[in-house]
């Protein structure tokens, strides 16, 4: 049997998962809606042969609120591009690397992302992937109508039949349906060829699809969402779960349910990789990781997130900025992996304004210092069975990605731990090659 190797992707949505990573001196804040940006990027982390680039996506602008007085007008995370449509435009920039996008279950229609995804996926010669996230903020329900978002239920139930019915017309057309046999004047086998004829809860869906077998078949599945529904859609559908736990041993514990998941839906234990985020901070010596950090902290900027930290944390504005959180605030959480987070505010007996600051700098788990200690903590982590790889979220763009890929990658592949070259042409083949 080959050895088991990472799965690392780089997350590359605007500028940087630090909030404030417009204000890093080295970040240009005008290149968030550039392709050529994300072609940058994309084209630097197939060289180094990572499994994918992700986009995350929200339906909504994130940073409008001005509560606290003055929140207004400082975040820089309201325009981006549409992944779908970024994505392509990097699928004709780029040979191998595979290419993920968020796209939510709670709005859309299955017809119209089944189609988005199959066509991805015939641009790209087979590297897409589709990141299903069921949105609960009411910001993005505002956008479709809904005065309020769907429950968390209704949202998993919904996710569920959406799912169901994309991979169902997935598989309207068999690889070989079409002959062109222009003598006989047949385009296609119509014993080939299927409807759907889908009647459910939430979906109406007759097929078949409007685009063919594409070249996976069924793009890739990644999942995000961290409740016992989110860990049971992983379990049925995912190729890969992508997840923040806070420290290794519930990753362990995390990686454990859904793989019990994924063997309870009848599926094989390792055919879904379970992804953590981090964020590198990587630095030649232990005085220069430390500066990095203070840079970070400095650009942190409490007001603006107190205003963007309500969609996780929905009490968080009825305090001031230097208020003890009290415990009733963990009740506050509007999702599963923000309740940690506040459990560990609470503890730490953090202000509002500590929270704040903690929550710019990334809400990944910040893997900081020399290239060498940063793959020894992610080897450590991937051979205890805490994760199958990463997905790499800088804290800003494109210089805290492309120091992780010149100082860390090569440690990880000269350890054997991360493949010197594409196993695969497709995003599944390299996702389940190690
Ligand atoms: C690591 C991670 C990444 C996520 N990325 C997105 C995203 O890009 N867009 C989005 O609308 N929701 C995103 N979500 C939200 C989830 O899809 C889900 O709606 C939310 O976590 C609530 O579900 P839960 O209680 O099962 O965690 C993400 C969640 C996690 C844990």
């Amino acid at each position: 049997m080959s050895k088991r190797m990472m799965n690392i992707g780089a997350s590359i949505r605007g500028l940087g998962y630090n909030a404030s990573a417009w204000r890093h001196p080295e970040v240009d804040p005008a290149v968030q809606e550039s392709i050529s940006f994300y072609i940058e990027l994309a084209q630097k982390a197939e060289a180094a042969k990572l499994d994918f680039v992700f986009l995350a996506d929200n339906l909504a602008a994130t940073s409008m609120s001005d509560s606290p007085k003055g929140a207004l007008g400082r975040g820089h995370d309201n325009v981006t591009l549409e992944p779908l449509t970024a994505l392509a435009a990097v699928a004709v920039s780029t040979k191998r690397i595979g290419l993920v996008a968020t796209c939510s279950t709670s709005y859309q229609q299955p017809f119209h992302v089944a189609r988005q995804f199959a066509s991805l996926d015939h641009i790209s010669g087979g590297r897409s992937a589709w990141n299903v996230v069921p949105s609960y903020r009411q910001t993005e329900g505002a956008n479709f109508g809904l005065a309020e978002p769907l429950s968390h239920n209704e949202r998993y139930e919904r996710a569920d039949e959406f799912v169901t019915v994309v991979k169902g017309l997935w598989g309207s057309w068999d690889r070989d349906a079409f002959v062109y046999d222009k003598k006989s004047g047949i385009f296609f086998d119509p014993g080939k060829v299927r409807a759907l004829n889908h009647r459910g809860k939430y979906f109406e869906v007759v097929g078949p699809l409007t685009a063919s077998h594409s070249p996976q078949g069924s793009p890739a599945i990644f999942q995000a969402g961290e409740s016992g529904a989110g860990i049971e859609l992983a379990g049925k559908f995912a190729d890969a779960v992508y997840t923040v736990p806070l420290d290794k041993d519930a990753s362990i514990k995390q990686r454990k349910l859904v793989r019990q998941a994924a063997a309870r839906h009848g599926r094989s234990e390792h055919s879904v990789k379970v992804i953590p985020g981090i964020q590198p901070i990587v630095a030649t010596t232990r005085k220069e990781v430390d500066e990095k950090f203070e840079l970070l902290r400095s650009i942190a900027d409490p007001v603006k997130e107190m205003g963007r930290l309500i969609v996780q944390f929905k009490d968080i504005t009825k305090f001031d900025l230097d208020d003890v959180l009290p415990v009733s605030f963990i009740d506050s959480c509007t999702t599963s992996s923000a309740r940690p987070i506040a459990e560990k505010a609470v503890a730490h007996r953090w202000t509002v304004r500590r929270l704040c600051q903690e929550m710019a700098i990334g809400q990944q788990r910040i893997v900081a210092g020399t290239p060498e200690e940063v793959a020894a903590d992610l080897a450590d982590w991937f051979s205890v069975g805490a994760c199958d790889g990463f997905n790499v979220s800088p804290s800003h763009l494109p210089g805290g990605l492309f120091e992780f890929i010149d100082q860390v990658i090569p440690i990880l592949q000269d350890r054997g731990l991360f493949r010197p070259e594409y196993a695969g042409r497709t995003l599944r083949e390299n996702l389940n090659a190690s």
